[in-house]
């Protein structure tokens, strides 16, 4: 059987560097580009590429993604940034290349997806909730990808389920004291030497709390996941938001 043609952008990159190892690595996957910045993108059309896989950064992955699905190349997106905007120009470009899959993965480690997941069936069952993401110093987006994400499912089943908003009596601090609000759930940002990728949901109700934690301590974590979007976006046409989509969680 023929191998499918993978390349990956940002190959020079910390989560990029590693993908590219670990499809060469792979036996029926076949690393045909590995791009990174300056590089043409008419590389990927020349090399054949079947699925590209975008670890670059928020400014850049637009342009890319334009280009694969305008050229029928699937995608695996790790990269962040996305909002309701973005997916909606992504979701339009796929509309008119309806053949062509695109994965965005906010996370691709099974933990952390679990996370989002645990985190979401609990949340209709306490008053508070507070997300803390936890990050390398070089990370360009803040709050990550996953933590807003997480946040957003917290917030659609806190609604699903009627509740009220959380009580919060502050009335003055100083700005940022209480982090981001992401649809009404709060998240803070911790940038530290030392740390790669890691997430805290705390839950708070009447005399208790729960804590969700989840710590990527190699980028390693991240490579199941891209592979098995590599190998399920083939023949999955159109927009998957979230890796949770590809496994069978239930
Ligand atoms: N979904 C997930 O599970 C994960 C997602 N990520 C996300 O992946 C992205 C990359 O993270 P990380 O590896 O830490 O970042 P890095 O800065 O280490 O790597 C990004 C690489 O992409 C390059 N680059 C920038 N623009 C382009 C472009 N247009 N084409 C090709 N290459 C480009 C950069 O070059 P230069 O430095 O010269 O600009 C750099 O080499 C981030 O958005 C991060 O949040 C990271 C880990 C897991
Ligand atoms: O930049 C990173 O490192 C990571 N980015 C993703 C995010 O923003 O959620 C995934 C993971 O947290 C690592």
């Amino acid at each position: 059987m023929s191998k499918l043609r993978v390349a990956v952008l940002g190959a020079k990159g910390r989560i990029g560097s590693e993908a590219a190892r670990a499809v060469e690595a792979a036996e029926d996957l076949e690393l045909v580009a590995a791009l990174d910045q300056h590089d043409t993108l008419e590389t990927l059309t020349a090399s054949g590429a079947q699925v590209a896989v975008d670890l670059t950064h928020p400014d850049s992955v637009m342009g890319n993604l334009d280009f694969c699905v305008g050229h029928g190349i699937h995608a695996v997106v790790g990269t962040t940034g996305w909002n309701d905007e973005r997916l909606a120009r992504l979701t339009s470009w796929l509309e008119a290349s309806p053949e062509t899959g695109v994965l965005v993965a906010p996370n691709f480690s099974i933990g952390a997806v679990l996370t989002m997941k645990f985190s979401q069936s609990a949340a209709r069952y306490f008053e508070s909730v507070e997300v803390i993401e936890l990050h390398h110093p070089n990370k360009a987006d803040a709050p990550s990808g996953t933590a807003g994400r997480t946040a957003q499912l917290i917030a659609a089943a806190r609604q699903e389920a009627q509740l009220p908003p959380q009580p919060d009596a502050t009335v003055t601090g100083l700005e940022g004291a209480r982090g981001a609000d992401v649809d009404g759930v709060r998240v803070h940002s911790v940038r530290l030497r030392g740390l790669l990728a890691h997430q805290e949901v705390i839950f708070g109700g009447e005399g208790e709390t729960l804590t969700v934690r989840h710590d990527s301590l190699h980028h390693s974590s991240f490579m199941p996941g891209i592979l098995l979007g590599v190998r399920r976006v083939v023949s999955t046409p159109g927009l998957t938001y979230g890796l949770e989509h590809f496994l069978d969680l239930s």
